[in-house]
């Protein structure tokens, strides 16, 4: 049986951040993925999502200055753009297999299943090592109700050859927003439909309200407290069978089952591990470790609150850290931003109005909520923008910033330097005595503090 040090299972965010910082102390190596190499982010998530938005907001940039100086349709070809988003995805499995070997990590292809506490086989042949890494990522979760072979994930949207002329998105988080307004601004009748009373749990209410109107603008129609309980095929397309809401059925072209993700550990062989799980993920302690003190979990696997790429990429140093030099780095989750890529988009970093209230309570100390429209100011206006607003909350006492949420172009750029602030404990005076480029997005922060 072949041994290593260290064995990566996965290969996306996590597994190569992980595989590299062993292999950079001199550790001997092997990463190993059931899929072609890259993972989710790279392949069937932020990277290509992020081209599709890209169009999308070209489209959306040129109608919000028409009459104002920009002339002509521009339409979107999604072919083009599908052909455009490939020639980023086609090279990345070959592309981080060469970095994997260039760098003197053996890789390996098929599934990973474990096979005792410290061995593993791959494709019947048995590997053991000192320590594992799993990185096994996430997978759309399934909509359990009669029908649901007929939806798409979205893995199969962003394969999508040609674009539907309608489509509903099920679910009222990150995936249905950013596709739903890809789709949009193609001229597809797009139908979200959630579940809950609040779309976009986490996000601010009232921001999230006003990202809805710029939706609806865009010709998007939203339906809260509404369970999809059954799909037909019909000759058109699919017939959504919903309760809750005043309409019963919905009939569209496509739709998408956007409702979450799994940490993905079928297979996997944990018990033969001694490695706990829950449905939501691999039990890990700060040093990302399982209970199996050989097995560390990192990344959308992991049983962490974040499903993010900057996350996976922190745990996955902090777990080759804790491996190279024993335990002694615990995962930080300061002050991490998330944006929803929608158009405007919405960002927030720290905690919540309600959140802070709670916090200023507990603690005795004073708040300061800066809340307002941003839509009247220059940045807005000469990009045509309609939609923007920001609630920034600090603690009144010290000047330092407790939460922030930007709705609005760039808002996904402006939130990281809230996030600075908030990681190094930057001051409201400090950050208002900055010069800032102006006129920029950024430099509009000043009016925030
Ligand atoms: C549509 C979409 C858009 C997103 N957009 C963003 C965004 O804008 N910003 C952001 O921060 N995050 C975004 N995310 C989330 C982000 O992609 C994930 O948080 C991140 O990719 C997780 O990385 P990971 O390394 O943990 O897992 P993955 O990248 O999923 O890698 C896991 C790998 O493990 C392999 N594997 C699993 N089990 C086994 C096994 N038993 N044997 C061998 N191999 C195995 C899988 O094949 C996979 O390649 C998005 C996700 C989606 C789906
Ligand atoms: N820009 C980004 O950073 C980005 C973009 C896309 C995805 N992601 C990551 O990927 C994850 C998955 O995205 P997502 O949009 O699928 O999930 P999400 O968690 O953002 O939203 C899931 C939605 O589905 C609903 N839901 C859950 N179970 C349901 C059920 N059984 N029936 C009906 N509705 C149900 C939830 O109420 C919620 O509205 C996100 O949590 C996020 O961490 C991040």
């Amino acid at each position: 049986m072949e041994h290593f040090d260290v064995i990566v299972i996965g290969s996306g965010t996590a597994g190569y951040t992980a595989a590299h910082a062993c292999r950079k102390a001199g550790r001997s190596v092997l990463v190993v993925d059931k899929q072609p190499f890259g993972g989710t982010c790279a392949m069937r998530g932020c990277q290509p999502k992020k081209i599709l938005v890209a169009a999308a907001q070209a489209i959306h940039g040129t109608s919000a200055l028409h009459g104002q100086g920009v002339d002509g349709e521009s339409r979107l070809d999604w072919a083009a753009l599908m052909r455009f988003k490939r020639d980023f995805t086609y090279s990345v499995p070959e592309r981080s297999e060469q970095g994997f070997l260039d760098a003197g990590i053996r890789t390996a292809h098929g599934l990973a299943v474990f096979s005792g506490p410290n061995q593993i086989r791959i494709e019947k042949k048995g590997y053991s090592a000192d320590k594992f890494i799993i990185a096994a990522g996430a997978v759309p979760r399934k909509l359990s109700v009669p029908g649901n072979e007929l939806l798409m994930d979205s893995d199969g949207f962003l394969e999508l050859d040609a674009l539907p002329s309608s489509i509903a998105f099920i679910g009222g988080g990150f995936i249905s927003f950013e596709f739903a307004h890809v789709c949009a601004q193609a001229g597809v009748r797009t139908t979200m439909i959630h579940r809950g009373k609040s779309f976009l749990r986490g996000f601010d209410p009232d921001l999230v309200t006003r990202l809805m109107e710029a939706g609806q603008a865009q010709g998007i129609s939203f339906l809260r407290e509404s369970s999809v309980k059954q799909i037909d095929q019909d000759e058109g397309g699919l017939t959504l069978h919903i309760s809750g809401s005043d309409q019963q059925t919905l009939s569209v072209d496509k739709a998408v089952a956007a409702i979450g993700r799994v940490p993905d550990l079928a297979d996997l062989g944990l018990d033969s591990a001694g490695v706990e799980h829950t449905p939501r993920g691999i039990k890990v302690n700060s040093f990302m470790q399982t209970s199996n003190p050989s097995i560390y979990a990192v990344g959308d696997v992991a049983d962490t609150q974040h499903l993010l790429s900057p996350t996976a990429d922190m745990e996955a140093n902090t777990a080759a850290s804790n491996i190279l030099r024993g335990n002694s780095v615990h995962a930080d989750y300061t002050a991490i931003p998330s944006v929803v890529f929608s158009i405007p988009a919405l960002a927030a970093v720290g905690m919540s109005e309600e959140q802070a209230h709670a916090h200023a309570e507990q603690e005795g100390i004073q708040l300061m909520v800066n809340a307002g429209d941003a839509s009247e100011w220059m940045s807005s206006r000469r990009i045509g923008q309609k939609h923007a607003a920001y609630k920034v909350i600090l603690n009144e006492s010290t000047g330092t910033i407790l939460g922030a949420h930007i709705l609005g172009h760039n808002a996904g750029e402006m939130i990281n330097i809230f996030a600075m602030a908030m990681k190094f404990g930057l001051t409201r005076e400090q950050l208002k005595s900055l010069l800032w480029a102006y006129p920029t997005h950024i430099s509009d922060i000043k009016y925030m503090l």
